[in-house]
């Protein structure tokens, strides 16, 4: 490109790069999603479209950048990680924070009519994002186990909460139902959703509890017609508990290529 006496300009533009040897973690979250799934009439306490279409969109991403080891959703929010030693884009804040939110939200919108077949989009949604670095695994760690811990609790009062509220018998209001459980902790909630509504926490499905996470996983490809053997890595996905080391201890491989 021939240089002109505008070019200077350039000059004028920064970038920031997050630290090297640390773990990078994208934290997208819906813009106002309390108003979005009113108007599009999302199920409560959990819809079960929404949480699928999120987990493709965040499946697409993770094709598209490699780097990207593990990625946890819940609600309307997705955390993607990525390897400490990754070197995409020069680690550049905005390059990175930019891309990831808008690739996500791309596939959730080219992809809503796979799972709201019946409901018009009535405007678009979009989301926010961060990145935060982490130095070690055992801050990674604690970093998903918060956001995990956040499902788990937000779920329990959300569901015994649209019970409630919901209650054909005897249907209280939202701020009635908000000072039932003021002061109530996880066991009062257990209690009061089995003895009132007859639901056993324990039985609900796992992915509402726990949320989602896609990782990476080796695994051993062999050819039926012959016994050549390859490793391929292919993302899972699952609704289990990442905050125990169980998740971790089964698969070591999470940062490491195949
Ligand atoms: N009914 C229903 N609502 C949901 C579901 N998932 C998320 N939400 C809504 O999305 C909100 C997500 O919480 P926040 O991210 O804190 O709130 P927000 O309205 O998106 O606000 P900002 O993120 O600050 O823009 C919840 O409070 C719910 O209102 C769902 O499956 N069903
Ligand atoms: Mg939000």
């Amino acid at each position: 490109m021939a240089c002109t006496k505008f070019e200077y300009v350039k000059k004028f533009e920064s970038f920031q790069s997050l630290l090297p040897n640390c773990y990078i973690v994208i934290r997208i979250d819906g813009h106002s999603f309390h108003r979005f799934t009113s108007i599009h009439n999302f199920k409560k306490p959990n819809d079960r479209r929404a949480l699928d279409l999120a987990n493709l969109a965040a499946m697409k991403v993770m094709e598209e950048f490699q780097d990207i080891r593990i990625a946890y959703g819940q609600s309307d929010e997705y955390s993607f990680v990525f390897d400490k030693n990754c070197k995409i884009y020069k680690r550049r804040e905005s390059k990175l924070v930019s891309l990831i939110t808008s690739l996500f939200t791309a596939n959730y919108v080219f992809n809503w009519s796979k799972y709201f077949s019946a409901v018009e989009l009535q405007y678009l949604p979009s989301f926010d994002s961060r990145a935060v670095i982490y130095p070690s695994l055992e801050n990674l760690r604690d970093y998903m186990s918060w956001r995990c811990a956040d499902c788990h609790i937000n779920n329990l009062y959300n569901t015994i909460f649209w019970c409630l509220v919901q209650d054909e018998s005897s249907p209280k209001t939202v701020s009635e139902a908000q000072d039932i459980l003021k002061d109530t902790d996880s066991g009062m909630k257990n209690e009061m959703l089995f003895s009132k509504f007859g639901i056993n926490y324990n039985n609900i499905e796992e992915i509402y509890k726990k949320g989602t996470v896609l990782y990476r996983k080796n695994e051993l490809l062999t050819k039926s017609d012959s016994n050549i053997s390859r490793v391929k890595s292919v993302i899972k996905m699952d609704h289990v508990d990442i905050i125990n080391d169980k998740f971790w201890k089964e698969n070591p491989e999470i940062f490491k290529s195949a």
